[in-house]
């Protein structure tokens, strides 16, 4: 019997796929209403559709009963944690740590450098034919927080470097150091905000990052300081930072939102100081190729029986033992598992 993978890209796409499994095409189409590519009791590996909607995505699930991997092509998996009640126990769930990084850095820096130069105003300007010169603040000789000091929370200090920033602080869930220096634990971001011109957001979602950004945060940040979030939206209170916003405090440039899609009318639209992008970190022309490359990294090594990249967790399994934080988890510094990863 076949061991199927199901694939949201088109198999004969994808150059150097390992031999031994037979390769579907589901992406769950146009409609979300595709029929399934063969069998679902013989698919061994779900690489879930990357840009579709949640139901979609998780539409399969009840019905992979030999299922073996879930990997994704997000790197956020918070959605996707929330639906596995229907999988079996012992099943790998991968995220795509080494695909978003690159893109998502550079849409944090992006917005950073237009929010604080002033680039929508200029847009505006633009439009209206004004001529909109004058001082604008710029990112040379800032203090940056990194709040979320993963590989995207690293990229985006790579992108930093360059342009003369004063100060970059780090802060992840835990406490270590990295050769680029210390890396803060959450426990300490009250105390470090007082001191950032930009916070820049990068954590997952979590029930400890939900809500993180609250009134006593934006109220610890700088007067005139930037909010970034290339995190996840419901990481910030939207009524606490409107609040902000409205007063004038702060200003922000929001790659997610919450609620997203930000729908029409919502005061987020039109807050005083605030730039929207419509989560675009992760869609640009880097992503796909750098999606092939995990794909076939991951299938040779399920087909060799090697251990999996990324695994976020195992089904069935306390998270507490099972999220490692390293290239099998979250955080860059620490090992992966072999004992739990193999085929
Ligand atoms: N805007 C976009 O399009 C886009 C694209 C890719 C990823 N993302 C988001 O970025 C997130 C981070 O990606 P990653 O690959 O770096 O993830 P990661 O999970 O590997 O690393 C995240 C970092 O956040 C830290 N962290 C976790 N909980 C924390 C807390 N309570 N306080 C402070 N730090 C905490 C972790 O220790 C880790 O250092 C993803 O989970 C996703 O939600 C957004
Ligand atoms: O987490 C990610 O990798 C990006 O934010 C893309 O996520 P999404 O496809 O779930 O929006």
């Amino acid at each position: 019997m076949s061991e199927d993978v199901w694939l949201p890209l088109p198999p004969e796409e994808i150059e150097g796929l390992p031999e031994g499994f037979r390769y579907l095409f589901w992406d769950g189409g146009q409609d979300g209403e595709q029929a399934f590519p063969g069998d679902p009791a013989r698919c061994v590996m779900y690489v879930v559709p990357y840009m579709t909607p949640l139901p979609v995505r998780v539409r399969p699930l009840e019905r992979l009963t030999n299922l073996r991997v879930i990997q994704t092509l997000t790197a956020g998996v918070d959605d996707m944690t929330a639906n596995l009640s229907s999988i079996a126990p012992g099943v790998r769930l991968c995220n795509a740590r080494g695909v978003h990084e690159a893109s998502t850095a550079e849409l944090a820096l992006a917005l950073t450098l237009a929010a604080l130069r002033g680039i929508p105003d200029f847009v505006r300007a633009q439009q209206e034919e004004r001529w909109a010169s004058g001082f604008r603040p710029a990112l040379a000789d800032k203090n940056v927080l990194i709040v979320g000091y993963g590989p995207i929370g690293a990229a985006i200090e790579d992108r930093l470097t360059p342009f003369e920033v004063a100060r970059v602080a780090r802060v992840a869930r835990s406490r270590r150091t990295t050769a680029r220096g210390l890396v803060h634990a959450t426990e300490d971001v009250l105390s470090l905000l007082p001191d950032a011109d930009v916070v820049i957001l990068s954590t997952p979602l979590t029930d400890a990052t939900r809500g993180l950004v609250d009134a006593e945060f934006l109220a610890r940040m700088k007067d005139g300081a930037l909010l970034v979030n290339v995190a996840r939206g419901p990481v910030v209170d939207t009524g606490a930072l409107l609040a902000e916003l409205e007063r004038g405090r702060i200003t922000a440039a929001l790659d997610v939102t919450d609620p997203e899609p930000l729908p029409p009318g919502h005061p987020l639209w039109r807050a005083p100081g605030v730039l929207i992008s419509p989560h675009m970190g992760g869609p640009s022309s880097a992503f796909l190729p750098r999606a092939k490359r995990l794909l076939v990294d991951q299938l040779t090594r399920f087909a060799r029986h090697e251990p999996l990249r990324n695994v976020i967790l195992t089904t069935g399994t306390d998270p507490a033992e099972t999220v490692s934080e390293g290239p099998g988890g979250t955080d860059p510094a620490a090992p992966d598992s072999p004992g739990t990863n193999g085929r």
